[in-house]
């Protein structure tokens, strides 16, 4: 077993300690993921463990690819049985086969964020809440935040005192019901429901114990509360559990990271063994050193000592420019000299920031110096509209009750179903409690539809032989071919023709390329888990390893990732640390900013540069900026100054800035969005929505006043005679609640329903 002869005393031991609970509680760059994949085979091969029974976890589905490549190098046959996959991904495979049990249909489609959105968007109107206090990010996250910690609406309304709150946990329980009537899933709920299946159905739970014999985890700092629960639920009976971690890289509390996870993991499983790992392979001793002194400035820590054996290095160089213009073009302009002069691959370099909003400028001198470049975490392939488009199109194939998909697409490409019949459907859905597909499928029972509904018929026509077809005889990528050929989408963007449709006509070949390699590489391909796999792709997994491209991403997204050559740009007060960790009066906030740093600069393995730009300007209006205390906790020593910055004193002294670089800058200068931050789970992927419907625009002209009240006896074509209960103003309409005689209580918007007071 050659691979273990390549390993240090203490690696050595974290692998061959197989049985029971292990920590692995190391500093960057130490082997920990290498510690994992090396235990895997050893697993297998030493202990004769079956692949099957081993399940890794990966913090994002590119590290689970490299873990998997690495893994299958070292253990050939078999290998394909280990789980090797993200947290989502694992429980979405589990809820797959065993959701019904608790009351789902298994093939439940899952939203990303901009479907949560339009979502949310329906719940505020039903709920009458005040657009202008409660908005639509706010509130998910606040429902976010809540699942993460295993909240429910239920918990969530009892624990609320103030008005905000119970109105965020009636939201909450809205957005829920609507999802569960979509048959759909966010994020979140895919690790909520699975710990509420294995809950609930404890034969299911111990069928996967039984399975899942060996567990490892990577990135375990970064755990919240959902995960924990889910992974002890699964490690209670056999409890070889082994997490690897670092304290000093917990990033995500915003997410609702809980660094408690790793801290406590001796009292959560006791009798855990602990493994410290001390030696850095990764990085030069100058770039360690830099790192180490950044991230002493925290308190409460387990001390951890790194040294490496690669030599001092060259000194992390530190630069400071006028604008974030010229920081820009420094940066772009250094890469292509280095690339031209001494022949190194633009793949040995990445470009890191705090928040996607500052990549624009770098990517504008990209492409300026002719550098290929590929941006993680930027408008997301699977946010553009002919993919949602697409996907809305296979997705209605496949589980028609996601009514958002069908919304989407039944007058994509035009039938000339109208925005009022579109609204009289959704109306006539609601009122008898039935899906949007299905009320479609009933169009010539809705009154008013008119010419529309040849359209209707012909969308239903279509699904119906799609359905056909893909029960029958196509597999996935035979079924989008159909698609694309009988909604004539293509044909319809070749005539138009300008560039953006050309470039839509490639996303959407690329898009059948992807169904294509899909079916040759899945065991049994299904288009409920090709959409699966789809919805689950984080941004950085888009990145193809063998390009030769500068990345240029946040600095969320580059943990666990490493680079000969590192910049880290932005670096100023305000910008890094954030506005809001400087602003408020939470250390704990600038600590998590620290150790963001510390990620940062450990990503480097030869050179580590930091830039910083004097003036910025934030929200259009120029803002003057001190360098960063980061880059001010390395002392002196360990920084090479460069270009205009001369002394350390001089980086935190108002710069200087000359009028016409203000001038030059305003038009090309960076806005911060704060808040923002750069995980691909985190940052909303929203495309362009031009072809949804929101309910805003199924509603006809609101009636001016009605001749009506409450109390009143009216009378409706359908339902006949009633007596109006109540009436509401949904501002757009009035919502009018009508108990008719015959066929009881009804709620209808009072444009559609054109009642006649008797
Ligand atoms: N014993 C070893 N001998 C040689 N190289 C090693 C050894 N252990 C790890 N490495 C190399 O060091 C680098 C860092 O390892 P790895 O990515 O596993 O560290 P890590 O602790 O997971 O880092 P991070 O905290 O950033 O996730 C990798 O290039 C890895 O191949
Ligand atoms: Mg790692």
């Amino acid at each position: 077993m050659e691979y273990l002869e390549k390993l240090n005393p203490q690696q050595r031991e974290a692998v061959e300690h197989t049985e029971g609970p292990l920590l692995i509680l190391a500093g960057a760059g130490s082997g920990k993921t290498r510690v994992l994949t090396c235990r895997i085979a050893y697993l297998i091969e030493h202990c004769g463990v079956r692949p099957w029974n081993i399940m890794a976890i990966t913090f994002t589905n590119k590290a689970a690819g490299e873990m998997r490549e690495r893994v299958d190098g070292l253990v050939g046959m078999g290998s394909e049985a280990i789980w090797v996959s993200t947290f989502h991904s694992s429980c979405c495979r589990i809820l797959r086969r065993y959701i019904d049990r608790i009351g789902y249909d298994n093939s439940f489609t899952i939203y990303d964020t901009d479907d949560s959105r339009q979502v949310m968007k329906a719940v505020i109107k039903e709920l009458e809440l005040n657009p202008k206090i409660y908005k639509e990010k706010a509130l998910l996250g606040k429902i976010s935040a809540a699942k993460n910690n295993l909240v429910s609406p239920d918990e969530m309304e009892a624990d609320a005192s103030r008005w905000e709150e119970k109105q965020t946990a009636r939201a909450y329980r809205a957005y829920q019901k609507r999802l569960k009537k979509n048959n759909a899933l966010d994020f979140d709920d895919l690790l909520v429901l699975a710990v509420e299946l294995f809950e609930k159905a404890p034969d299911v739970l111990e069928n996967y114990q039984e399975r899942f014999r060996y567990i490892l985890i990577d990135e375990y700092q970064d755990t919240n509360t959902v995960q924990f629960r889910f992974v002890k639920l699964l490690a209670e009976k056999y409890r070889n559990i082994c997490v690897v971690g670092d304290d000093d890289q917990s990033i995500y509390k915003f997410r609702g990271a809980n660094i408690m996870n790793i801290l406590n993991f001796e009292k959560s499983f006791p009798g855990a063994k602990v493994i410290k790992l001390e030696q850095n392979y990764r990085s030069t001793q100058s770039i360690l050193d830099a790192a180490n002194e950044v991230i002493s400035n925290n308190s409460g820590r387990k001390e951890k000592k790194l040294w490496t054996d690669n030599g001092r290095g060259t000194r992390v160089r530190f630069r400071e420019f006028q604008t974030g213009y010229d920081e820009a073009e420094f940066v772009a302009g250094e890469i292509a000299r280095k690339v031209r002069e001494e022949n190194r691959s633009y793949r040995d370099y990445a470009v890191l920031y705090r928040t996607n909003a500052q990549s624009r400028l770098f990517e504008e001198k990209m492409i300026a110096a002719d550098i290929p470049y590929k941006l993680v975490g930027g408008v997301n392939f699977y946010a553009r509209r002919e993919i949602k488009d697409m996907l809305a199109y296979l997705k209605t194939v496949d589980n028609a009750l996601d009514d958002l998909a069908v919304q989407r697409i039944v007058n994509v490409p035009k039938r000339g179903v109208g925005a009022t019949s579109l609204a009289r459907v959704q109306n006539y859905a609601l009122e008898n409690g039935i899906s949007f597909y299905e009320a479609l499928q009933e169009a010539e029972k809705i009154p008013g539809l008119g010419r529309s509904l040849g359209g209707i018929r012909k969308f239903t026509a279509l699904i119906g032989r799609l359905r056909a077809a893909g029960r029958e005889y196509l597999n996935v990528r035979e079924i989008l071919e159909m698609i694309i050929r009988e909604t004539g989408y293509v044909e319809e963007l070749e005539a138009e023709g300008t560039d953006e449709d050309k470039a839509r006509i490639e996303n959407i070949n690329e898009l059948v390329s992807k169904t294509a390699d899909y079916m040759e590489q899945a065991e049994n391909p299904s288009l409920s888990e090709f959409l699966q796999q789809v919805s689950l792709v984080a941004d950085i997994d888009s990145v193809d390893p063998d390009g030769d491209y500068v990345l240029l991403m946040t600095l969320h997204s580059a943990k666990g990732l490493e680079f000969d050559y590192v910049y880290m740009t932005g670096m100023e007060e305000n910008t890094f640390p954030s506005y809001m960790a400087v602003s408020g009066e939470d250390s704990e906030e600038l600590e998590e900013e620290r150790r963001l740093c510390y990620v940062g600069i450990t990503r480097a393995r030869k050179e580590l540069t930091m830039t910083a730009a004097q003036m910025r300007m934030v929200r259009g209006e120029p803002q003057f900026l001190r360098a960063s205390r980061f880059v001010r906790e390395i002392p002196r020593e360990l920084i090479e100054l460069e270009g205009e910055t001369t002394d350390t004193r001089n980086f935190m002294k108002p710069p200087e800035v000359s009028m016409d670089r203000i001038m030059k800058f305003g038009t090309g200068g960076a806005e911060r969005g704060y808040g923002s931050f750069g995980s691909s789970r985190a940052r909303s992927a929203h495309g362009p929505s031009g072809n949804h419907y929101s309910l805003n625009q199924f509603r006809v002209q609101k009636a001016d006043h009605l001749d009506y009240k409450e109390g009143d006896r009216v009378r409706h074509v359908k339902f006949g005679d009633g007596t109006v209960q109540d009436i509401k103003d949904g501002g757009k309409d009035y919502e009018v609640t009508v108990d008719f005689d015959t066929c009881g209580v009804k709620r209808m918007f009072a444009s559609f329903a054109k009642l006649k007071k008797i």
